[in-house]
């Protein structure tokens, strides 16, 4: 199944910028790892923004929740899912 999501980031300005730095180091690597395994195919960050466009190919709504709730900047995002179905004039 395929999923669009808009990720929106919201860290706090006092946020201990050493917390910061770890909390952003820890979401690429969470990031990258889903992406080789092809379930985050597509991420697009948002020109003038510290949001994401993304799709996610997973098996299920509860993996999505789950792989979006395990993100560490999960706290600190609004997060909007649409799901996806096939388009009928796609060739
Ligand atoms: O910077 C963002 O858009 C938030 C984010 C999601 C995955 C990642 O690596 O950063």
């Amino acid at each position: 199944m395929l999923f669009h999501v808009r990720m929106d980031v919201h860290l706090p300005a006092d946020l201990d910028p050493e917390m910061r730095a770890d909390i952003v180091a820890r979401e690429k690597a969470y990031s990258q790892e889903l992406q080789r395994s092809g379930k985050w195919p597509h991420i697009w960050r948002i020109v003038g923004e510290y949001s994401n466009f993304s799709v996610f190919d997973v098996e299920s709504g509860d993996e999505l929740h789950d792989i979006l709730s395990g993100l560490p900047l999960f706290p600190y995002m609004d997060i909007k899912v649409t799901p996806l179905a096939k388009h009928p004039s796609k060739i």
